[in-house]
């Protein structure tokens, strides 16, 4: 039996590009992400979503313009711990980017994305990202540099995979 625990990750898109931050502490570090991080108790997703953005880069959303587009499960050889994480995207946001304790945010044309610099994972599934494909994906590492196995499924909308998951 896996602990559950909750994150999100919001990715602000232009036409043709991407604004990702670098992480200045804490769990991936050095690497370009999105925003987001743990819900709250007593928080929605999408409220914790909308927050993490605002704190890590300044920006403001309403809760209501971030879209669900996957839905991501990070566990690791030998722990019992499964990430499972919200993702979101939007092109919809009020403020410009800054750098806060937490984040460096800097825009990415969509393909110069520094995959080099990111989670291994990300490489696999930032296509979905760019043609705005739903889908779910689940991610075995071992450590934090080495992925033991995956599985990326397209999905129809992240509603029916909701759907879907609560009869299951
Ligand atoms: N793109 C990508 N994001 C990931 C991966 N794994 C993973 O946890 N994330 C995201 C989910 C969360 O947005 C973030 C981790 O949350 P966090 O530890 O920063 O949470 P937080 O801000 O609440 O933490 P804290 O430092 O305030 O305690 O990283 C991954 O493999 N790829």
């Amino acid at each position: 039996m896996h602990v559950k625990k909750l994150f999100t990750l919001v990715f602000i898109q232009k036409e043709n590009e991407i604004l990702l931050g670098l992480k200045k502490r804490g769990f991936g570090m050095n690497k370009w992400n999105g925003f987001g991080g743990k819900v709250e108790p007593n928080e929605t997703i999408i409220d914790a979503a909308a927050r993490e953005l605002k704190e890590e880069c300044c920006l403001i959303v309403k809760p209501g313009d971030l879209k669900n587009i996957a839905h991501l499960e990070f566990t690791f050889e030998g722990q019992p711990t499964l990430m499972d994480v919200r993702v979101f995207s939007t092109k919809i946001f009020e403020g410009t980017p800054k750098e806060t304790e937490e984040m460096k945010p800097k825009w990415f044309d969509n393909d110069g994305v520094p995959f080099d610099d990111m989670w291994l994972d990300d490489k696999l599934w930032f296509p979905y990202l760019f043609q705005g494909k739903p889908f779910f994906g689940h991610f075995h590492y071992e450590g934090f540099d080495k992925i033991l196995n995956y599985k990326i499924e397209e999905q129809v909308s992240m509603e029916a995979f909701y759907a879907n998951r609560k009869l299951k």
